[in-house]
């Protein structure tokens, strides 16, 4: 049985000294970091300093090579398959290219978030039990698409797909949402509208968001902590409150993967 991380008075995420490389190359170096319930992170730091690498150790599709991983009380290390999966539904994930079948309409897309749930497969919305197709309206709602929702995604702007897949996730019901560069494809309205929209939720909801992104400003804006990462280790972690642009900028300095 899966714990809970409320009785066990876990936070959401810990990792204690997480380590990760790929080929002989460290990718993460011993990263240590704890998100309690509803806080809403942002992940930056320039280009492969692990940051997708980090959200992967989190749900489990990578292993650390070091240190410990836990998430919503579980180790994804140590889980059997059976209990991965059921981690994962606990577990949202927004990718940068939205991952939505083209030619659907965005309620069938949402309602596709519940596909792990349902026994059989499931061929157009009426298929879908009623309750839950009320719930995705319900979602789409609050991402503000429900006039869109007989829409095909293919014919949706990028934004509006991004907030489609927010509301695909909302219909697992996590209890943490990860994101990896969810705006990096979007024009900055659009970006703002995704990430306003998370941010709204997680604090709703009192659902933990981790989202990676490279533009400061949005970091600075919409998130309560922000931790970056620089060549693998975990260079700051700080209350968004207070932290200037300039310092996380300062993050960045001359660009690499790595200090060494
Ligand atoms: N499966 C893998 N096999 C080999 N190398 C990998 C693998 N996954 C990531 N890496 C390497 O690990 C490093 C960190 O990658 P990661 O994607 O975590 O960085 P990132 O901070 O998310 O970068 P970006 O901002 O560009 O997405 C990179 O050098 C990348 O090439």
């Amino acid at each position: 049985m899966a714990e809970d991380p409320a009785m066990a008075g876990d936070p959401v995420l810990r990792l204690s000294e997480a380590g990760k490389g790929f080929n002989g190359v460290t990718v993460l170096d011993g990263v240590s970091l704890e998100v309690p319930q509803g806080q809403f992170v942002a992940l930056v730091g320039p280009s492969g300093a692990g940051k997708s690498t980090l959200l992967r150790l989190v749900n489990g599709m990578h292993v650390p090579d070091s240190g410990t991983v836990r998430t919503l009380g579980e180790n994804p290390a140590a889980c059997s398959r059976r209990r991965l999966r059921a981690l994962r539904a606990r577990v949202g994930f927004v990718f940068q290219q939205f991952g939505l079948v083209g030619r659907l309409s965005a309620l069938e897309n949402v309602l596709m978030g519940a596909l792990a749930t349902l026994r059989l497969p499931r061929y157009g919305v009426m298929s879908y039990p009623h309750a839950l197709r009320v719930r995705a309206v319900e979602h789409l709602d609050r991402v503000g698409m429900a006039d869109r929702r007989f829409q095909r995604c293919d014919t949706l702007s990028g934004g509006q797909q991004q907030r489609v897949a927010v509301a695909r996730t909302l219909l697992q019901s996590p209890e943490l949402i990860l994101a990896d560069e969810p705006v990096a494809s979007l024009d900055p309205a659009a970006s703002m509208v995704v990430l306003e929209t998370l941010e709204r939720i997680s604090a709703e909801d009192g659902i933990s968001v981790v989202c990676s992104l490279h533009q400061i400003e949005f970091a600075l804006a919409v998130a309560d902590r922000v931790v970056a990462l620089r060549g693998g280790r975990l260079v700051l972690d700080e209350p968004a409150a207070g932290l200037s642009a300039e310092r996380l900028r300062g993050i960045y300095g001359t660009a690499g993967a790595r200090d060494d």
